[in-house]
C-alpha cells in the first residue's frame, strides 16, 4: 500500500465505528456499538479515506500526524434540540426557582420565555449573530459538530425571521452544520392572550415565506398547560405539514396533556421532552417511528424528581436520542457530555445507548443521517479525539470537557491548548 492522506490519526485506543443507516436504532439495536481497538484513521479532503490498524497505517504517508495516545475517537456529536439564538439571559430567575416558583408560573407572570422574547426583539441582528456564535463555538469545543437550532423568541414576524436569518447565516459561515426549526408557536404573546388561535394563524401565515427563503426545515410547537392545547397543536402541526414541513413537538414536558400521542398520530419526525408521556403515547411513538428526543438536563435544571421513561421507550421499540436543549431558561448548558452523564444516571441508559443517541439517532431526528452521526469510509470527516481511555469513561466522569481535538469536514476546528496527558489509570 502506498497511500497518502491529509491527516492521519494513529494510536487510537478505541475507534467508534458507526454505520450509516436508513433508520435510527430502536430497542435492542441501541445496545449495539462497534469499535476497533489499536486503530488508525485517515482523512483526505473532507472525507474519511482510511480506517485500519496502527500496523496498517505505518504504510501511509501524511504531513499531519496526530498521535491519539491510546485515547478514544468518535464521530462528531449531533445535538438535535437547542434554542441557541436568543437575546439577554435569565439569571434573575434562579432566585425565583429557589423560592419554589414553578417554571410555568414564571411564564404566566410574563417572565420566562416571554422575558427572553423582549430581549430578542430588542437586540440587533448583528449582536444576535455574535451571541449565538459564541454559544456555537462553545458547543463545538464540547465535540458537537452538527446542531439543530430553533426560533421562538420573537413571537412576531419580524423577530422570528431575524432569528431564522441568524441561523441561516451561521450555517453558511460557521464550521458547525445547523438545521433550523421554526418555533413561532413557543408561547402566547401578551397581545394574543385571549386569542391564541389567531396567533397560531399569524405564525402559520409565515410558512410560505419561510419555505421560499429556505429559512427552516422543521416546524415545532410547545404543547403545554398555559401555552398551546393538544387540539391547537394538532391543527397547527397538520397545517405545517400541508405547507410542506416535517413537524416536531415539545410534548408532555411539565404536565401530561397527551402531546406524545399527538406526535405519533400526526407522524412527527420527533417528539421532545416526554417526561409525562403515557404508556399509550410511548406506543404511539413506536408505531409511528417518531424519534423521542429526551432532555434530562432540563429536568435536572428545573429541579424535578421525575425523568422521562427512557427504559420503557427503548423496551417498546422507540428510537431515543438525547440533547442539551440549550436555552436561557430551562437548561443553560452547551455541555452535551454532561447530558450524557445525566442520561446514564437519571434515564438509566447504557453507555452504548447513549453513544447511539448522540450520533446516529440524533442525526436522524434532524434529517442529517446522510452527513452526520456515523463514522465510516467515504463518510464526512467529522471526528472527535477525546481525552478518555474508552467510550464508557465519558458519561462516567461528569461535568468536565473531555474533547481534545474536534475535526469538522476534515479541518481541525478545536484543539486544546494544552493536551491533557492520559495516565494509565485515570
Ligand atoms: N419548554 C419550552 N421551551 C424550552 C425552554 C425555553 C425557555 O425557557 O426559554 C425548552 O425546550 O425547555
Ligand atoms: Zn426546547
Amino acid at each position: 500500500m502506498n497511500k497518502t492522506v491529509d491527516i492521519l490519526l494513529t494510536n487510537i485506543g478505541q475507534l467508534l465505528l458507526m454505520e450509516k443507516l436508513d433508520s435510527p436504532k430502536k430497542g435492542n439495536e441501541m445496545q449495539q456499538l462497534s469499535y476497533l481497538e489499536n486503530a488508525a484513521l485517515g482523512i483526505t479532503g473532507n472525507e474519511i479515506s482510511f480506517i485500519g490498524t496502527i500496523e496498517e497505517a505505518k504504510e501511509i504517508k501524511t504531513n499531519y500526524l496526530i498521535d491519539c495516545e491510546g485515547k478514544i475517537v468518535s464521530p462528531g456529536l449531533v445535538d438535535p434540540h437547542t434554542h441557541v439564538v436568543f437575546g439577554g439571559s435569565r439569571e434573575h430567575e434562579l432566585a425565583l426557582k429557589q423560592q419554589g416558583v414553578p417554571y410555568l408560573e414564571i411564564l404566566k407572570q410574563g417572565g420566562g420565555i416571554l422575558s427572553t422574547v423582549r430581549a430578542t426583539r430588542e437586540i440587533s441582528e448583528e449582536d444576535l449573530y455574535k451571541k449565538a456564535k459564541f454559544h456555537l463555538d462553545r458547543m463545538l469545543s464540547y465535540g458537537i459538530t452538527t446542531v439543530e437550532g430553533k426560533s421562538g423568541y420573537g413571537l412576531d414576524k419580524e423577530t422570528e425571521l431575524k432569528q431564522l436569518r441568524v441561523l441561516k447565516k451561521l450555517n453558511q459561515r460557521h464550521e458547525m452544520d445547523i438545521v433550523s426549526t421554526f418555533l413561532g408557536a413557543h408561547a402566547i404573546p401578551a397581545n394574543y392572550k385571549e386569542n391564541p388561535d389567531a396567533f397560531l394563524d399569524e405564525m402559520l401565515a409565515m410558512l410560505p415565506q419561510i419555505k421560499e427563503e429556505n429559512l427552516a426545515t422543521y416546524v415545532d410547537i410547545f404543547c403545554e398547560t398555559g401555552v398551546f392545547t393538544v387540539e391547537q397543536s394538532k391543527r397547527f402541526m397538520l397545517a405545517a405539514k400541508d405547507a410542506g414541513f416535517d413537524v416536531k413537538i415539545h410534548a408532555d414536558e411539565i404536565d401530561s396533556l397527551g402531546g406524545t400521542e399527538l406526535a405519533g398520530e400526526v407522524k412527527a419526525i420527533s417528539a421532545e421532552h416526554l417526561v409525562g408521556a403515557s404508556d399509550r403515547g410511548i406506543k404511539a411513538l413506536a408505531e409511528a417511528g417518531t424519534i423521542a428526543v429526551l432532555l434530562p438536563g432540563t429536568t435536572f435544571y428545573l429541579g424535578k424528581e421525575k425523568y422521562a421513561r427512557a427504559r420503557t421507550m427503548i423496551e417498546e421499540g422507540v428510537a431515543v436520542t438525547i440533547s442539551t436543549d440549550f436555552n436561557p431558561g430551562s437548561c443553560v448548558t452547551e455541555n452535551i457530555q454532561m447530558i450524557m452523564s445525566l442520561a446514564a444516571l437519571k434515564l438509566k441508559m447504557t453507555p452504548e445507548e447513549i453513544w447511539n443517541a448522540v450520533t446516529i439517532n440524533a442525526a436522524h431526528a434532524i434529517g442529517k443521517e446522510d452527513e452526520a452521526g456515523y463514522l465510516a469510509l467515504g463518510g464526512n470527516a467529522d471526528v472527535v479525539i477525546w481525552d478518555a481511555p474508552n467510550y464508557k469513561y465519558i458519561p462516567y466522569h461528569y461535568g468536565v470537557n473531555h474533547a481534545n481535538t474536534v475535526i469538522k469536514n476534515g479541518k481541525v476546528v478545536f484543539e486544546r491548548v494544552k493536551r491533557v496527558e492520559q495516565i494509565s489509570s485515570p
